[in-house]
């Protein structure tokens, strides 16, 4: 079942500290499972996340994190084994006919017939919603008007996409669900997807958007969710999530041991990583000892690099499993 109280009751929903606004989505501890007894395997094991209205979220991850099974359970599509969610104070699955006019889903692929043309689609998907925008602005929007008569099975992969969000914007949906939205766009397309996401938030629309472009989630999220392994392993703003994680020192392999190195910890050349890495939280302090050691004792460092914590290397680190700090799983609620 998906939610576990009556979501319509004021007095349970979950309230935005800042705002006293009632979030756009808020999920508690949500556990989707596929399969039954010795095949079940449980895919989201213990999820919360929260989009604030007028916000929007990044949700990241691994692949296989689990990303889609939550997405589906929060836009209706799927069914939880446990936990609560709630979409603009309403259940995603009982509520769905009010959800769906309020909503607009940009699933990866829309499955439109491609017999039809951009503008008997854009039709076709106006005739479905109760106070949508003009056929002509929501084209206009997405730059396709000048491909109206184009068959959809003509179009290229981006414009493709564009139609895809014309559609999922013509209804001028409270609350947006993208998925993967700029997958296969040319860079000039990218950008204007991201001014429409900008426009929606400012307009005052919430979205929650996933993406495996961790450059478009730092330029386009307020807050991100970095999924893995069936659970939410870091929340917060891109420098946020980079806080604390350490930074790198990297070099060729050296033919003389290193010496003690405040804070760090070296990770030496072997045969199948030719560079040793140094990982460390006082990036300053730990460069300035190998460099005077370096100079001290004549030592040619070849290939140096140096970097900060950025949102690629955390990401990065949980993938690899290297700094896999995920939380034990959440105790079962309603499960
Ligand atoms: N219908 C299903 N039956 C069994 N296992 C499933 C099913 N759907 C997904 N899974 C498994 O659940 C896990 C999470 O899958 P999910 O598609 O939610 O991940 P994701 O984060 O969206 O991944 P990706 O980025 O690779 O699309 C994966 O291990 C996947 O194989």
């Amino acid at each position: 079942m998906t939610t576990t109280h009556d979501p319509r009751s004021a007095a349970a929903a979950p309230v935005d500290q800042r705002s006293g606004q009632a979030p756009a989505i808020a999920v508690r501890g949500l556990r989707r499972t596929y399969g039954t007894g010795s095949d079940a395997f449980e895919a989201v094991r213990g999820v919360d996340l929260t989009v604030p209205v007028g916000t929007v979220t990044a949700l990241l991850g691994t692949n296989g994190a689990g990303k889609t099974s939550t997405l589906e359970v929060i836009e209706g599509l799927g069914r939880a084994s446990g936990g609560e969610v709630e979409v603009l104070g309403l259940d995603p699955i009982a509520d769905r006919r009010e959800l769906r006019r309020r909503t607009g889903v940009l699933l990866q692929s829309s499955g439109f017939s491609g017999d039809l043309t951009v503008e008997e689609t854009a039709r076709l998907w106006h005739s479905t919603l109760s106070t949508p925008r003009p056929v002509a602005e929501a084209l206009e929007m997405l730059d396709l008007r000048d491909r109206s008569a184009v068959k959809v099975s003509a179009l290229s992969g981006g414009e493709r996409r564009r139609l895809d969000l014309a559609c999922t914007l013509m209804g001028r949906p409270e609350l947006v669900f993208l998925d993967e939205p700029t997958t296969g766009l040319d860079p000039e397309s990218r950008r204007e997807v991201w001014r429409l996401v900008r426009g929606l938030r400012a307009a005052g629309a919430s979205v929650l958007i996933t993406t495996h472009y961790l450059d478009e989630a730092e330029a386009l999220a307020d807050r991100l969710e970095i999924m893995h392994g069936g659970l939410i392993v870091r929340s917060g703003t891109a420098g946020e999530i980079a806080d604390g994680h350490p930074s790198t020192i990297t070099f060729d392999r050296l033919d003389r041991a290193l010496p003690n190195l405040p804070g760090a910890t070296v990770e030496p050349a072997s045969a199948d990583e030719p560079r040793t890495v140094l990982a460390t939280v006082d990036l300053q302090t730990t460069l300035t000892a190998l460099l005077d050691w370096a100079r001290d004792e004549r030592v040619r460092i070849d290939g140096l690099d140096a970097r900060t914590a950025s949102l690629e290397s955390v990401f990065l680190a949980i993938a690899d499993g290297g700094h896999d700090d995920r939380r034990a799983p959440a105790t079962p609620k309603g499960a």
